[in-house]
């Protein structure tokens, strides 16, 4: 006899909702849970909450399924959904985040940022400080999903993230069905959240009324990208469910004995937390993306500490953190040493030169814009001339994929700062690098240096706290609660 299907809890971060709790499949060692809890860590209060839309049981047209938001289920509580866990803005910047030191994923279409990937350059590289102060938003956002993991499942053993990746599924990206721990190196990750940074293109996503100020946030938004479970059940359970929920049956029921999948469809959304357990009971797959992109930050998590993922590269240059009093000048520097208007011939100390003249300069600056504006267009038409293919040669990446990884490491060098401020553009302003006039790239690398010296004070107070409390030599054991500001 198969298990009902399991059910979906709905609630809200930082809001006096009950929570249905669960109790997690198979059960869990009833251990006493260990006296050490981490604080709650909600959004920042400092900006504006994403509204909470309670939901008006609507389904919305096209034969999709979602889940009514006011459903109150009476049996297991499997999958909760958390909306406004992080404001459009904190989603945004973690969008910029990931636009700015994305690699290859592991799918086609799918481009990733790990906390390594912030923090994996050498400590004396003048790059440095702007990415590890980019660890500091990300690891914010893992904490405040992690404390409502737990919280959500009840765990009488704590939880230990086992994979953190900030994700963007671009047009065509899609996962077939699957659960998440379907492969034997897998077998410690005990839960899956994923957190929704944009909105699919829909007006009107969740039956809600249409909401004008957040739709003209909803940059880079996407259409499909859905995420769907496919629960068996048997004919048996079929009157009783059809009458409490909205899920559908996606096969028919016959001839007796075959089992039946119910679909359960979940929308993303900005500041929506997803979160079910590993084992095959979820099975799930993500619709493919037809248009745009779909970001993520994707996270498991583990019962099993020494599965727990290692923050190595962060660790070790945490001393160079603290002690790192200088200014983010040299990487000022570089940026400007492109420029036109300031492409005065420097050594260019440790710093690679691909141009000898300031007219060289001046082209690479050019092309360097020319691209940057691609990167924000539709990749799918940008990537014709042939100049630009014997680019793609040098990488090994699907060139469909990941423009950033070929601009990083195409022949001409561009450097690492300059994604970043593309990804800085896209975010403060909604415009594209290109179109700027000098005197605006100017006060935007301003900013942007002023955004990064804020986000490494941070990290600096964070990890003199873990050095204080010896926490160093095993950093994600810790806290790692930092500053949001
Ligand atoms: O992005 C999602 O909605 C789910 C992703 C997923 O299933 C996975 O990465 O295993
Ligand atoms: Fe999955």
């Amino acid at each position: 006899m198969l298990a009902p299907a399991p059910t979906v809890g709905k609630c809200a971060a930082g809001t006096t909702t009950t929570t249905t709790r669960m109790e997690p499949p198979g059960g869990v060692n009833s251990t006493t849970r260990s006296s050490r809890k981490r604080p709650r860590v909600e959004a920042d209060k400092n900006q504006q909450q994403v509204p909470l839309k309670l939901s008006k049981n609507k389904n919305n047209n096209n034969n999709r399924t979602t889940i009514p938001e006011n459903d109150n289920f009476n049996n297991n509580n499997n999958i909760g959904i958390f909306d406004g866990v992080l404001t459009v803005d904190q989603c945004n910047e973690l969008i910029a985040v990931h636009e700015s030191h994305r690699h290859a994923g592991y799918i086609h279409h799918l481009t990733i940022t790990r906390v390594a990937d912030l923090s994996s350059s050498s400590s004396s590289s003048s790059s440095s400080s702007s990415s590890l102060a980019l660890t500091v938003p990300l690891i914010h956002a893992r904490q405040i999903c992690w404390t409502l993991v737990e919280e959500y499942f009840d765990c009488t053993l704590d939880l230990f993230p086992e994979f953190t990746a900030l994700m963007a599924w671009h047009t065509g990206s899609f996962l077939k069905t699957h659960f998440d721990a379907n492969r034997d190196y897998l077998q410690d990750r005990h839960y899956s959240a994923v957190l929704y940074l944009n909105d699919p293109n829909d007006d009107d996503p969740d039956g809600d009324e249409f909401d004008k100020e957040r739709t003209s946030r909803n940059r880079n938004g996407f259409q499909g990208g859905d995420l769907v479970f496919s629960f068996p059940r048997n004919k048996s359970n079929d009157d009783e469910e059809s009458s409490t929920t909205t899920k559908t049956t996606t096969q028919s029921c016959s001839p007796s004995n075959v089992v039946c999948f119910t679909d359960v469809r979940i929308r993303p959304k900005a500041g929506r937390l997803v979160c079910f357990p590993s084992t095959e009971r979820y099975l799930h797959r993500v619709d493919e993306v037809t248009y745009g992109t779909r970001y993520t930050l994707t996270l498991w998590f583990t019962r099993n500490q020494t599965a727990m993922e290692t923050l190595d590269s962060l660790q070790q240059r945490l001393p160079w953190v603290i002690s790192n009093t200088t200014s983010l000048d040299d990487e000022t520097m570089w940026l400007e040493r492109i420029l036109p208007v300031s492409s005065q011939h420097g050594d260019g100390g440790t710093m690679e030169q691909p141009w000898e003249t300031p007219k060289q300069a001046e082209q690479l600056f050019q092309e360097t814009m020319v691209r940057a504006q691609l990167q924000w267009d539709d990749v799918t038409k940008s990537w014709t001339s042939p100049q630009i293919e014997s680019l793609d040669a040098t990488t090994n990446v699907n060139k469909r994929d990941d423009t950033a990884t070929i601009l990083r490491r195409s022949v001409w060098k561009i450097p690492q700062l300059v994604l970043q401020i593309v990804a800085y553009c896209w975010w403060k302003r909604d415009v594209a690098l290109g179109s700027l006039e000098k005197d605006d790239l100017q006060t935007l690398i301003h900013e942007w240096n002023q955004y990064v010296q804020r986000r490494f004070v941070g990290l600096q107070q964070a990890a003199r706290r873990w050095m204080e409390h010896g926490m160093v030599t095993n950093v994600t054991n810790s806290e790692l609660l930092l500053p949001s500001s």
